[in-house]
């Protein structure tokens, strides 16, 4: 039975040296590439089995053991679990194996966690590389390859600080459900995760890191790894539109095979489309790359698992983390689009319960949040890609009318786009933004937690103040844009960015700024002169001096200040309230109802 290479990807925290393992890897600044017998694909590198044989010496065939024999390894070249997170596949992981980075004089850190969870929900079997063991204070140099060896040379105190740190990561891993060991003490590779400490720097411990790898996928993988008649399938990693090549994916070819004939089937955002390759491409050896930007080699045929370039002008907007179905049955296109269709159906949510709305960048990590926040059992009203946008927040808002906690909108990597932002300040939406997954979630469950506690007061806070002011005769400090003038309240307080009108009922925009004694405040109690901005208005056109102004609460506020909050307002603010009822009704009559 033929078997491919596994897929291996490197997560960590930032800093932990997952870059520098990478280059050490793979060799990059030690001699060329190509010279070192790696071969370079798009955003992975291969290493063959000779390659890997002859790093780890004599260890190769006491760690690999079994009969089995993988052709090497495919190392995905941009580290962290942003990528992983798209490396993903029905019922898992594209990636067949992943090297946790650790860095041994800080142990676990937020993202080693983060890229633990990110391992855990998709299965995946992982080595940790406990690296910069050259930092460890007092650590002997030595040119040895060995981490055995390295260990072997140091102090009896040095050697006690190592096996400490070792153990502390063994605690750790334990809290959170996995055995482990030091790969040296590890019987049974299928049931201990093996950690092997090392330097990215000095290159020490790697053969053994590699030598554990290879050791793992051969005996505990192979069936995954065995070809035969799987489907060919991959995943896309990015979309570019490039100069001479024109709308291209950069993919991972997991099963199978990719010729010019065969047709591909990607995700884009309103459908699975199928298309033929103008071209697949692989990156020129450097030896042959005369004109660096002629970097690709077109290839007729590519066999899994490999990282490929392929350009087809209906390639433009595939979502990166769109799986790729490959047929050279014509017959076969229509089951395996409709396949695809459900699996995307699944990823995106849109629905009229009341939920959270979720916005991501890559169906990779849409998937990886749904999963999550699905575990903590919260609802979601829509998962999405893209930018947050003026509509996410709509609906959040009209969700918050119901059910406060799950109005929000969780972005996790993308733009809140402006009008989202105005819009989120002005109805009180809130937007939980993160770049790391579990903190997105777990910065989410603490304010639910925290805001259950004092909800009511929360509630009452977030709502538009009740208050009543006069624009002071003789205090303009500027006409328009924005106009400035001087103000005094009269009743409650008056907040900055808070929609008022005039005494007929006529909006007039909202409060921009206040100021007292030239200090910027973000509001102003009764009886107190401040000087106020409001953009798009212009004194002696809507605003006069010497007129009384009224805060605006959106009609679903008036509704929550009448019904649910009446006990808490005094009688000059229920005064307040009432006559802006009065007023507002007589053009909409259905407003605080
Ligand atoms: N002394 C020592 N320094 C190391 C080692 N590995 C990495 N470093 C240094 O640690 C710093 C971070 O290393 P990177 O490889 O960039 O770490 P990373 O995890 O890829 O970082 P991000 O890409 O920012 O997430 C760099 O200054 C490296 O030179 C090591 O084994 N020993």
């Amino acid at each position: 039975m033929k078997v491919r290479q596994p897929i291996v990807t490197v997560l960590g925290h930032v800093d932990s040296g997952k870059t520098s393992l990478l280059d050490k890897i793979r060799g990059t600044g030690v001699q060329g590439r190509e010279a070192g017998g790696i071969t370079q694909h798009i955003g992975a590198s291969f290493l063959p089995r000779e390659i890997i044989k002859k790093r780890c010496g004599p260890l190769y065939g006491k760690i690999s053991g079994s009969d089995v024999q993988v052709p090497g390894v495919l190392v995905i070249d941009t580290p962290g679990h942003e990528v992983f997170t798209n490396l993903r596949a029905r019922g898992g992981s594209a990636a067949d194996i992943a090297i946790l980075v650790v860095d041994v004089n800080r142990g676990f850190q937020p993202q080693t966690s983060e890229s633990l969870r990110v391992l855990q929900a998709r299965k995946v079997p992982f080595v940790v590389a406990l690296n910069k063991v050259d930092q460890i204070p007092g650590w002997r140099k030595s040119d040895a390859p060995f981490i055995t060896g390295a260990i072997e040379i140091q102090d009896a105190s040095i050697r006690a600080d190592l096996e400490q740190k070792i153990y502390d990561v063994v605690g750790t891993l334990s809290v959170l459900g996995y055995s482990s060991e030091a790969f040296y003490n590890v019987k049974d590779f299928a049931k201990e995760v093996a950690i092997v400490p090392m330097s990215a720097r000095s290159g020490v411990g790697i053969p053994e890191l590699l030598a554990v790898l290879v050791g793992l996928t051969q005996q505990y993988l192979s069936a995954r790894l065995e070809q035969g008649s799987k489907e060919s399938r991959g995943i896309v990693l990015e979309v570019n539109d490039e100069v001479g090549i024109g709308p291209s994916a950069n993919m991972i070819l997991i099963d199978g095979e990719l010729g010019m004939n065969d047709t591909i089937l990607v995700a884009k955002r309103d459908g699975v489309v199928s298309t033929k390759p103008k071209a697949i491409l692989l990156p020129k050896p450097l030896d042959e790359m005369r004109d660096p930007r002629d970097k690709f080699r077109p290839v007729e045929r590519v066999e899994a698992a490999a990282g490929i370039k392929v350009a087809s002008p209906d390639l433009g907007g595939v979502l990166p983390g769109s799986a790729v179905y490959i047929t050279s049955d014509a017959a076969e296109v229509g089951r395996l689009k409709k396949e695809m269709e459900a699996e995307m159906k699944s990823v995106f949510i849109e629905t009229e319960t009341d939920g959270v709305t979720l916005k991501c960048d890559t169906i990779g990590s849409l998937e990886a949040v749904t999963s999550m926040l699905r575990r903590q059992q919260v609802p979601i009203a829509k998962a999405d890609i893209g930018p947050v946008n003026r509509r996410d927040v709509m609906g959040a808002r009209a969700v918050k009318e119901n059910d406060r906690h799950l109005g929000v909108v969780l972005a996790f990597n993308v733009r809140v786009l402006p009008d989202a932002e105005t819009e989120s300040d002005d109805y009180h939406v809130r937007i939980f933004s993160d770049k790391i997954i579990y903190s997105l979630v777990d910065g989410y469950s603490k304010w639910v937690e925290e805001d259950a506690l004092h909800e009511e007061d929360a509630a009452f806070s977030e709502l538009t103040p009740l208050s009543r002011f006069v624009f002071l005769g003789g205090f303009v400090f500027r006409n328009s844009d924005p106009a400035v003038f001087g103000i005094r309240v009269d009743v409650g307080t008056l907040r900055q960015k808070t929609a008022f009108m005039n005494e007929r009922g006529k909006k007039v925009g909202h409060i921009h700024q206040l100021q007292e004694d030239k200090k910027t405040v973000k509001s102003a109690k009764a009886g107190s002169e401040v000087a106020c901005s409001v953009q798009g208005v212009t004194i002696g056109r809507q605003i006069n001096e010497g007129e009384t102004f009224y805060t605006l609460p959106h009609s679903y506020e008036a509704k929550m200040l009448l019904r649910r909050f009446a006990q808490r307002l005094g009688p000059e603010e229920r005064k307040v309230l009432d006559h802006i009822v009065e007023v507002q009704r007589r053009s909409d009559p259905a407003y605080a109802y």
